[in-house]
Formats: C-alpha cells, sequence, structure tokens
C-alpha cells in the first residue's frame, strides 16, 4: 500500500453516472499512487489517489462508484450518495466534486449533475468523451453549459488524457477560491428531466442528421417498457409469420415426397428394399425436411434483427430483465442464438467472463425453443390445434407456437434463479454493451447466410435423421411376425420390445405406445421424434390402403388432444439431443454437469407433460 497520500490534503470526489469515464479519468489523473480499499460492509471497491496540480500542491481524489441520482436504489449508489454527502465511514468530508458527464448522453447525465449542484459542494464539471461526440457529428457548446449552469467546464477524453492539465487547473481554483454557494431551488424530478433537456440542447449547437435519428429511434425502441413490447410485437409477428408464409412451400414439398414415394414404389420390385426406401427414408426424411420452410422464416427474422443493429438493442433491454435471473445481458446473444441451436449457444457463452453465470447460461440454454423442435412443434398444432383467428390478422395456431416459445424462455428464467441460489451461486456480474448503428440489411448477405443455414438442416436431414430413421424402421421391421397386422408387427418388433419397457413410465403422463417408441430415436435429434412417428404410421399403414402423407392427420384420429397437448409440453423441457449434451461436458470439463442438465431437463419435462396431460382431462379433453 502506498502510504504517500497524505491524509491531510483536500478530498476531492468523482462523480457521474455509470460510464461516464470516471475510472478512466481517475486513472489518467492519478497514475499509479492509486490505494484500493472496500467500503465497509459492501464489496464495493473504494480507489483513492494521489493528484498534483501544476503549482506542485497536492489533493487526494476518489472514485465514485457511477448512478443516476443521489437518491439510491442499488448498494453501489448508496456508497455514492453517502460520501458525497460527507456520510461515509472512514472517508473524509469532500472538498469538491468533479462532476463527469459523458458528451453523448447529455440528457440522461445532467439530472445528476443538477441534483449534486444542490449539495453546495464546489465543483467542476469534466465533459468527457468529446472524442466519441466529434465522430458521431456532435458540435457542443462547454462554454453555452458552463454560463447557464454556472459552473466551470473543461472538455476532456479521458482514455486519451486529453484536457487534464486545464481539468486539474480548474480544480485548483475551484478549491482555492470556491465560488459562491447561491442558493439553489431544489427541484423535483420532473423539474430536473426537463432543466436537463433544456440544458442539453442550449450546448449541443448542431448535431448529424443520423444523430439524430439514431437517439429518436434509441428512444422509442429502448424504452424500457414500450421498447419491451415492440421486442414481443416483433416475436410474435415473427411466429405467426412462419406459419402463414410457409404454407404454400410446405405443400410443395409435401406433394413432392409423396410423388417421389410412388415413383420410388414403381421402381423397384415389391419388398425389403422398396419398403426400407419408401416408409424408411422417404416417408422418414421427408416428414422433417417439409419443416425446411419455416426454419428459413425464423432464420430470415433473426438474420434481419441482428443485421440492422436492433439485437443488441434487444440485449440492452432484456439485461435487467436477465440480471433478475441471475445471469446478465452478456447472456443474452447465447440464449438467443440457443433459438437456432443450443449448440452455438452454449459455445457462445465463453464470452461471459463470470464462471458461475457462464455455468448458469450453459444450464439453461437448451430451454430455448431451437429449431429442432419446430418439426415437432408444428406436426402437433398443426393437427391438433384448430386453423382459426382469434383476432385481427392472428392465428390460433401462430399463437400457441409462441406460448411455447415463451414456456421455454420462462422455465429457462426460473431455472436460473434455482442455478444460481444453489448449484451456482456468486456475485452479481456488471455489463456493459455498445450500439451498434442502425443500417439496412445487406440482402446479398442476409441470402448466402440462409442459404447456409438451410444447407446445415439438409444436411442434418440427410446424415444423422436418415441414419436414425433406418435403424429405427430395421428395429420396427424385425423380428418378422408372420401374418400378423401389421400393427402387431411393431408392437412385436425389437423397437416395440424396448418401447415396453418404456411405456409403463411414460403412460401416468399420457404418452401411448408409439410416443415411447419415438422417445427413443429422438435422443439423437429431436425432429427425429417426428420421422420416427412417420416411420411407425408408415409401417402399421402399410396395408390398411389408408396411408396418408400427412402425418399430422393420421395423428390426429389417433390421439387425443391431452396426449398432444402432453407431447407438446414435454418437448418444451427434454434434453433430447446428444450433441448438446456432448458440448456442455466439452464446455464444462466433465461430466458432473452435462448430466445435471440431463436429469434436472427430464425431471422438468416429465413434470410439466404429467402436469399438462392431467389438467386437460380434468376439462374433459382426455
Ligand atoms: N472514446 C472514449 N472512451 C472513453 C472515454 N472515457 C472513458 N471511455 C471509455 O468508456 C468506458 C467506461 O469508462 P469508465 O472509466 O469505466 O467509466 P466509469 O464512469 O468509471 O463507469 P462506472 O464505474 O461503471 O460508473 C470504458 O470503456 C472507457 O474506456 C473518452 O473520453 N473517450
Ligand atoms: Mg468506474
Amino acid at each position: 500500500m502506498d502510504n504517500s497520500i497524505s491524509k491531510k490534503s483536500a478530498l476531492v470526489a468523482l462523480l457521474g453516472c455509470p460510464n461516464a469515464g470516471k475510472t478512466s479519468l481517475f486513472n489518467a489523473l492519478t497514475g499509479a499512487s492509486q490505494k484500493i480499499a472496500n467500503y465497509p460492509g459492501v464489496t464495493v471497491e473504494r480507489k483513492i489517489g494521489q493528484l498534483k496540480f501544476a503549482s506542485g500542491h497536492m489533493a487526494r481524489l476518489v472514485d465514485l462508484p457511477g448512478t443516476y441520482s443521489l437518491t439510491p436504489i442499488s448498494l453501489d449508489e448508496e456508497v455514492t450518495n453517502r460520501a458525497v454527502r460527507g456520510q461515509q465511514d472512514g472517508l473524509d468530508k469532500i472538498s469538491a466534486i468533479i462532476a463527469v458527464v459523458d458528451a453523448n448522453n447529455l440528457d440522461n447525465h445532467l439530472p445528476l449533475i443538477l441534483e449534486a449542484k444542490s449539495l453546495g459542494i464546489p465543483m467542476i464539471i469534466a465533459l468527457n468523451m468529446v472524442d466519441m461526440a466529434a465522430r458521431d457529428g456532435l458540435t457542443l457548446s462547454p462554454q453555452a453549459l458552463e454560463t447557464a449552469l454556472g459552473i466551470k467546464v473543461v472538455e476532456t477524453v479521458a482514455v486519451r488524457k486529453r484536457g487534464l492539465t486545464d481539468l486539474t487547473a480548474a480544480l485548483e481554483i475551484c478549491l482555492n477560491e470556491p465560488a459562491e454557494n447561491l442558493p439553489v431551488a431544489m427541484l423535483d424530478d420532473k423539474e430536473r428531466f426537463a432543466e436537463a433537456h433544456r440544458l442539453a440542447k442550449l450546448t449541443i449547437l448542431k448535431q448529424s442528421a443520423s444523430r439524430l435519428w439514431t437517439q429518436t429511434a434509441d428512444r422509442i425502441l429502448l424504452h424500457p417498457v414500450g421498447g419491451i413490447f415492440i421486442l414481443l410485437g416483433l416475436l410474435f409477428i415473427m411466429f405467426q409469420a412462419v406459419y402463414s408464409w410457409s404454407e404454400a412451400p410446405i405443400g410443395w414439398i409435401e406433394s413432392g415426397t409423396e410423388i417421389l414415394a410412388a415413383f420410388v414404389a414403381n421402381l423397384l420390385p415389391a419388398g425389403f428394399f422398396s419398403d426400407l426406401i419408401t416408409q424408411g427414408v422417404i416417408a422418414g426424411v421427408g416428414s422433417v425436411i417439409v419443416f425446411l420452410p419455416q426454419i428459413l422464416i425464423l432464420f430470415l427474422f433473426i438474420l434481419l434483427l441482428e443485421s440492422t443493429g436492433y439485437m443488441t438493442r434487444a440485449a440492452f433491454l432484456m439485461d435487467r430483465f436477465m440480471a433478475s435471473a441471475g445471469m446478465s445481458g452478456h447472456s443474452f446473444i447465447p440464449l438467443l442464438s440457443s433459438f437456432a441451436c443450443a449448440i452455438p449457444g452454449i459455445m457462445a457463452t465463453r464470452s461471459i467472463a463470470d464462471d458461475k453465470q457462464r455455468l448458469t447460461t450453459i444450464l439453461v440454454a437448451p430451454l430455448m425453443t431451437c429449431s429442432a423442435r419446430l418439426p415437432v412443434y408444428t406436426v402437433i398444432i398443426g393437427a391438433f390445434i384448430p386453423k382459426m383467428t382469434i383476432g385481427p390478422n392472428i392465428g390460433l395456431q401462430g399463437f400457441v407456437l409462441f406460448c411455447l416459445y415463451l414456456a421455454g424462455i420462462i422455465a429457462a428464467m426460473i431455472a436460473s434463479i434455482f442455478i444460481r441460489k444453489t448449484a451456482a451461486k456468486g456475485a452479481e456480474g456488471t455489463f456493459l454493451l455498445e450500439m451498434p448503428r442502425y443500417q439496412m440489411p445487406r440482402m446479398r448477405d442476409i441470402l448466402i447466410s440462409l442459404w447456409q443455414r438451410g444447407w446445415v438442416f439438409l444436411r442434418r436431414a440427410g446424415t444423422i435423421i436418415m441414419a436414425a430413421t433406418i435403424i429405427l424402421w430395421l428395429l420396427l421391421t424385425f423380428p418378422k411376425v408372420d401374418g400378423a397386422s401389421s400393427d402387431l408387427q411393431s408392437q412385436k418388433s425389437y423397437a416395440g420390445q424396448i418401447a415396453s419397457v418404456i411405456e409403463p413410465v411414460v403412460r401416468p403422463i399420457g404418452f401411448n405406445q408409439e410416443i415411447a417408441l419415438a422417445l427413443i430415436p429422438a435422443m439423437a435429434a429431436r425432429e427425429v421424434a417426428v420421422s420416427a412417428l412417420a416411420t411407425v404410421n408408415a409401417i402399421d399403414a402399410e396395408d390398411e390402403e389408408k396411408q396418408s402423407a400427412d402425418l399430422g392427420k393420421t395423428l390426429a384420429g389417433k390421439w387425443s388432444l391431452a396426449t398432444a397437448l402432453a407431447f407438446l409440453a414435454w418437448f418444451v423441457f427434454a434434453p433430447q439431443c446428444i450433441s448438446t449434451i456432448a458440448v456442455a461436458k466439452r464446455e464444462t470439463n466433465g461430466w458432473k454437469w452435462p448430466l445435471f442438465m440431463l436429469a434436472y431437463l427430464f425431471a422438468l419435462a416429465y413434470l410439466a407433460a404429467g402436469i399438462t396431460y392431467w389438467t386437460a382431462v380434468a376439462f374433459g379433453l382426455g
């Protein structure tokens, strides 16, 4: 510790809103002569350093936590509030304040200055980040602000050490000949914001059109209440579009697979091979490929939101919400990626510095509705939820899909709260984010990304999903039951025998034999649940001549609504994806956390499906 810091020299405080540049200024002004301690009772760092004036005199400088107001809400704001009022234990009375203001953000930063002014402590203003202001096309008049406030204003660029000589000179004058403290009228919140706005207008001489535009857009899109509604509205439109735009292309793909199946059936001699291709490969894989249009529409929206610069704003909007669940805005992007797929999502958590927050984000990422769930949701919704509207342009099917996504999000938040209270206890993190500029998306880039996503999906369908479907088909076809109806065949087959072990476990939550059968191969990937059901039904329908290419129609004739809803609820939670477990193992360096993840997600899935089933039955939907 540096004991050379004199206890007697005047104490000067750096006061300002979060991210105004106080710490940067503190470092620039004090160099290496810092002394770091904690405020008593709070784990907020207290930094005191020594400041040398041109005259050779010294002062002590204290860096305070950022706050927007002297009416504290959080602990570190409390520290700042007590410090400037001279009520902080172990801290001398403050002789002067350097109020640090972000030049780009006058409207938001000036209210604190007005509040501080009423304390009656000698004060000067460091108008910081003027480099950014200039870059963004802002022309400012520090003189205008100085005259209007009656407080000396010095322009600074803390990170480039610009304006520091002027600042220390002004500070020394302020300490030696404090301006007369004219009594200041106490303003209430509303008056203070109005006055801050007036001062900002006086100070800003000119601003570029694009900055003005960005500011207006941000005022609307980042509004703490309105912004959230806009975000939810955008997501809602997205899910509606996933349905309404995909109808026609889905029809084309369906007729395409039907034609292909008929063509192959004609081409190949009837028998094992023909059955394998038509029932296993074409019915199975085709039932998954049908979802390509919906997946592309989903990605189109995500890509558009990303490329316009909106996504970062969404992260910002969500920060407070995420913090209330024990994560932070940093977790937002990984979780958002998990809507596409949990694997890139979990890998993106590497950018989260806090270990506990990172672990939590990994553990809840599989609850975000990945695109592999879309086929499962869509088949069931298409089959069981009536195609009706529940409001102007609001379809019930899109609404249900929206609710399923919402259920995943809410479950993730609740799980996160629990995990942060138990398995991953730790302090809250901080959050910093720079807003990108708004821009027109470049259609070419979007199309390329869409093509890549589509290709990844098709490759999955052609590899893992096809393999799982073929294996399942083989397990369903053997051992052959002679002369049995095809229904009996699937029950007596190897797959049927395995399913009959699982069935008693899932029967209490409303699942039937064919669901039990589909759940095992679906561990490979969730979509396989759909291709497995398609294959089972293709085999079962063999003799009956009424095999429908539309899996939904077939299921609607067999399952009760309660079972269908329970099946949906299951897939909101069930960790049915081996690759996700593998990535979680790699990213957490061991089996402990992936096993924990498997256990808690299966438990949730079982509970949710059971509750859904029995509630539906109670309402007479069984
Ligand atoms: N371009 C530019 N960046 C700055 C300037 N001053 C600070 N920054 C940057 O702004 C960010 C916030 O600066 P800090 O010094 O940590 O802000 P602070 O006021 O201490 O923030 P809190 O302690 O959270 O209240 C950092 O990334 C700094 O590098 C400046 O004058 N110009
Ligand atoms: Mg700081």
